[in-house]
């Protein structure tokens, strides 16, 4: 069963977007309402309501913003202080024994052994999960071959680089085949192309096997090309959740440079007058920093549709000045975030009021990759 805001709907043949006769149902795997976790000191969760339909989904938030607060009640592990969650159909304050077998799990922390194989590890882990033990070891076999390990298997796990014993906590998250898998910041400690290939591997995990995903990053940019959903939150209040596409087509735009001439010896500059004179939007970069754009001659038109692209090419044409290059450019999340919380910046807080995680912690919501 899963669950759209407390209806129940059966889970067999549905798919996102069932159409019943006088209304449509949205298909979730977990379903948060009104969530909070406070601490003496802290709160983690703030009134936190979502809901999470199958696919690959980013939670995304600075250090301190309460994701993996989160996963932990999802989890069944830690208790909420008010509110109610289900994750796939399942109330975690009741069933989280059921949850922990359906739903894989894979820890920030490193939580390995030094001195077993990641074979043995993963078997053991197999075996925690209920699987007997033919089949745990041929699950264990499948999964680190799944994940690139199948060669080192048998090595001490003491010995693995990061990126190895980030596979391993992977593949002991994957091995009972559950329905959905946590991934606590699965990216962090490794370089650029360790990154690229897990996040490589949990496309995968999607792609090929079907299983949901909720995987967590304070880094924006490497969300934006994995999840097909973003979750964003700060202070454990939500910020937005919304397709990876609504986040960066809603204002696609496109990057316009030109040459100069002798007639226009700023194109750039003559060009912006002439398509903001025809009413189109333009900005010189994004977030409006002209310095940036100045070193670059790019201008940033929005785009409203097919005409914008004549009438960029035929203002162009008109003045005289050559076309470098016209692209379509979307939005990068970041952007996004950034622009929310310039306006969260531009509210002040109450005299004496606490200051959130974001805003004490580093490493926050700009760390984009
Ligand atoms: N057991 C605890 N006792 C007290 N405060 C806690 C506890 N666990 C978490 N917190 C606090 O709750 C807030 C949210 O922590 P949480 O670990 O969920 O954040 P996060 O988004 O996962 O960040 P990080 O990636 O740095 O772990 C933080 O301010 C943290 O210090």
């Amino acid at each position: 069963m899963y669950y759209r805001r407390g209806r129940e709907i059966p889970s067999s043949g549905v798919t996102t977007g069932v159409a019943g006769a006088t209304s449509v149902y949205v298909v979730t795997v977990i379903v948060t309402e009104s969530l909070s976790k406070r601490f003496p000191r802290v709160t983690a969760l703030d009134r936190l309501s979502v809901d999470i339909a199958p696919g690959v989904t980013g939670l995304v938030g600075a250090n301190g913003a309460g994701k993996s607060t989160l996963i932990k009640i999802l989890l069944g592990l830690a208790p909420a202080t008010e509110g109610s969650a289900h994750v796939l159909g399942l109330d975690v304050t009741k069933d989280g024994s059921t949850i922990r077998e359906r739903v894989g799990y894979m820890p920030e922390h490193d939580c390995l052994p030094p001195d077993v194989s990641a074979t043995e590890f993963v078997v053991h882990m197999a075996r925690m999960s209920g699987l007997p033990p033919t089949a745990a070891r041929e699950r264990t076999a499948d999964t680190l071959r799944h994940v690139g390990l199948y060669e080192e298997r048998y090595r001490p796990i003491g010995g693995y680089s990061t990126g190895m014993k980030q596979r391993v906590k992977l593949a002991q998250a994957l091995v009972h085949d559950p329905q959905l898998v946590f991934l606590d910041e699965p990216t962090n400690g490794l370089d650029p192309s360790g990154r690229d290939e897990m996040l490589g591997l949990i496309q995968r995990v999607h792609r090929d096997f079907g299983i949901s995903v909720l995987v967590t990053s304070h880094l924006l940019g490497e969300l934006e090309r994995t999840c097909d959903h973003v979750v964003v939150i700060d202070g454990g209040k939500l910020l937005r959740s919304s397709s990876t596409d609504e986040f960066t087509q809603v204002t696609a735009s496109l990057a316009v440079e030109v040459t100069d001439t002798d007639a226009h010896p700023d194109g750039t500059g003559a060009l912006r007058t002439a398509l903001a004179a025809a009413g189109v939007a333009v900005t010189t970069a994004a977030g409006g920093s002209e310095s940036l754009a100045s070193s670059g001659h790019l201008l940033y038109v929005e785009a409203a549709g097919e005409e914008t692209y004549d009438l960029v090419r035929d203002t162009v044409a008109g003045l005289g000045l050559g076309l470098v290059r016209m692209e379509q450019r979307r939005h990068q999340i970041a952007e996004v975030f950034r622009d929310a919380d310039a306006a969260a910046q531009a509210i002040p807080a109450p005299a004496g009021a606490p200051r959130s995680p974001h805003a004490t912690q580093d490493g926050g919501a700009h760390d984009v990759a």
